[in-house]
């Protein structure tokens, strides 16, 4: 479904209500299947959440996850756990080409019993759920966080717990503080100091219900409409300042960009100020990756020069996000350098019009791109992609008084 999106105004105002962290959420799901006392307000309503609810309560044998990451590691480590069950955990062709060695070498070496039913490395894998009774492991931590994660969701629930070695610079580390800090909310006793891990064995958690905070990288999509707006006054919920997610950075970065936050009770507020615009915008994202579209897009919106570092993860993600940003910012008339994990923006001159953005199966480039219509009218092609994080993203931006298309009810 290619969508056209332009606007008459480029003043926002509005009330947006954000659907809860679909990291926040995939975590709390494996944690409430492994301990059902656990209750959760605020989940996550993106296809990724749902589709690891789904798996959770499914009897299957073949569980298909589609485009998910986290939920292709979460339940790989899940369903190893799982003595006595057999399960097939497979993905789109994309999934089938995201690498999990790191993860099932892992698995394996605390016991577990996992074959590739395709390509060595990748998904489709079958796992024979066993009890796992080693509690030690050294793993890589320089290529997804997600692999560490995955570990320390089933920790608790192993004989002895489980001490991880981290081997390599950590990459994404604020995900692996909030698989921390979700698993202290529910009880269980955790550390995470140099390159250790260390998880407590917890049988029974106490009844509680916790509550996840909105999605902080679906707000960045309307810091960037702000900061490429005349004027802006927008509330977005549920948020607090004290923050799992790492992607809260947002705020701070975005202020260098124009966009005033406050936090006031359960919301955020964003205005759009006049600032002096930085002549070029540096910035390391190892710990942010999944900002990284969205800034790329808001200063080449701008005409801000920028450096990205840190990107090293983004190539095995949805798409190789690097290569896609560089196409669709140059189809745009931007001009952008990549390496393996950085990427320069040259200061734009132009911005062409009516330009169609392929998204490549990442929900990401559709959101990204879009708050550029503040500046020219575009199409964005299979924009259905959104609902990966944000399946109200264009009726959003319908409230915020975009004219949003479908070119083929046309
Ligand atoms: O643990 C998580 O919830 C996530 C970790 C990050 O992945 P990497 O650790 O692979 O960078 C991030 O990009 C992804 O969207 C969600
Ligand atoms: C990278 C992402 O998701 P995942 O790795 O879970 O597919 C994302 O949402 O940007």
């Amino acid at each position: 479904m290619p969508l056209h999106l332009s606007t008459n105004t480029r003043r926002l105002s509005g009330k947006i209500a954000v659907t809860g962290s679909k990291s926040e959420s995939n975590r709390l799901l494996i944690l409430q299947a492994l301990y059902p006392h656990l209750e959760i307000d605020n989940l996550s309503n993106s296809d990724d959440t749902r589709v690891l609810q789904k798996a959770l309560n499914s009897e299957d044998e073949v569980i298909d996850i589609h485009h998910a990451g986290t939920a292709m590691r979460f339940l790989t480590a899940y369903f190893v756990s799982k003595e006595g069950r057999e399960t097939v955990l497979t993905g789109s062709p994309r999934m089938q080409e995201r690498p999990i060695a790191i993860l099932v070498d892992a698995l394996r070496d605390l016991g577990a019993d996992i074959t590739y039913d395709k390509n060595e490395g990748f998904p489709p894998l079958r796992i024979k759920g066993k009890k796992l009774l080693k509690n030690e492991v050294k793993m890589q931590a320089n290529v997804s966080s997600q692999y560490i994660s995955a570990l320390m969701l089933i920790a608790p629930s192993l004989p002895k717990g489980l001490k991880i070695d981290l081997e390599g610079k950590i990459t994404s580390v604020p995900y692996i503080q909030m698989s921390l800090q979700l698993l202290k909310q529910c009880g269980i006793e955790g550390s995470f100091e140099n390159n250790q891990i260390s998880i407590a064995p917890t049988a029974t958690v106490p009844a509680k219900r916790i509550v996840v905070e909105s999605d902080w990288s679906s707000a960045s999509y309307f810091y960037s409409m702000a900061a490429l707006s005349d004027a802006a006054e927008l509330s977005l919920t549920a948020y607090r300042e004290n923050s799992l997610q790492g992607d809260r950075s947002v705020a701070d970065i975005y202020q260098k960009l124009g966009v005033k936050t406050t936090f006031l009770e359960g919301k955020i507020r964003l205005e759009k100020l006049d600032v002096q615009l930085p002549e070029v915008l540096e910035l390391d994202l190892a710990n942010s990756p999944d900002l990284a579209q969205t800034i790329a897009v808001t200063c080449f919106g701008l005409g801000v020069k920028a450096y990205l570092t840190g990107l090293h993860t983004l190539r095995i993600k949805e798409t190789d996000r690097l290569q896609a940003l560089k196409n669709e910012i140059e189809k745009l008339g931007g001009q952008v350098e990549i390496t393996d994990d950085t990427l320069k923006l040259s200061a734009s001159e132009e911005i062409k019009s009516d330009i169609a953005i392929d998204t490549y199966n990442d929900h990401r480039m559709a959101l990204a791109f879009a708050p550029l219509a503040l500046k020219v009218p575009l199409v964005i092609n299979d924009a259905g992609v959104v609902s990966k994080s944000f399946p109200e993203f264009w009726e959003n931006l319908q409230q915020l008084k975009f004219s949003v298309k479908d070119s083929a009810k046309e």
